[in-house]
């Protein structure tokens, strides 16, 4: 049995998949970006007035995938701690591994207990964002 969570404190899904979904001690949630919950507006963009992206800011979206992963986080019973495995999708990882690096360290500044990680570049995501977190979070009782 499985139970799925969905949240206004999270960016709203862009198809018919919920926030999260809990599985036992395991939260498997579905894959998160920067769209602000509410107003789907991505921090940091600027677009041209015909309505094509002029520049994007990954730091400034960086922080609101953490902050909206912690949302997702959070109305399921979950905490920040509890992550166990990340996968994270950048769709240009030559221009911006380093800065989202250097934010996912102030985020995870204990290496003995920051969950573990995969970093993949793809072409492309389904709306205009840069990056867009795949976690899964353990609610067992942790040993460390
Ligand atoms: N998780 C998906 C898209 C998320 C997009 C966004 O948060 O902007 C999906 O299509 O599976």
């Amino acid at each position: 049995m499985s139970e799925a969570i969905r949240t206004d404190t999270a960016p709203r899904p862009v198809g018919a998949y919920p926030h999260a979904r809990r599985v036992g001690d395991l939260l498997f949630l579905s894959g998160i970006g920067p769209r602000t919950p509410g107003s789907d507006a991505i921090p940091g963009n600027e677009y041209f007035a015909d309505g094509r992206l002029r520049r994007y800011d990954i730091a400034a979206q960086t922080h609101s995938v953490f902050a909206n992963v912690r949302a997702v986080l959070e109305a399921s019973g979950a905490r920040w701690e509890d992550l166990v495995d990340v996968t994270v999708y950048l769709t240009d990882i030559a221009r911006d591994f380093k800065a989202y690096n250097a934010i996912w360290a102030e985020h995870f500044p204990d290496i003995d207990t920051a969950p573990c990680r995969t970093t993949l570049g793809i072409t492309a995501l389904p709306t205009p964002i840069a990056i867009e977190l795949k976690c899964v979070a353990s609610l067992a009782p942790r040993k460390d």
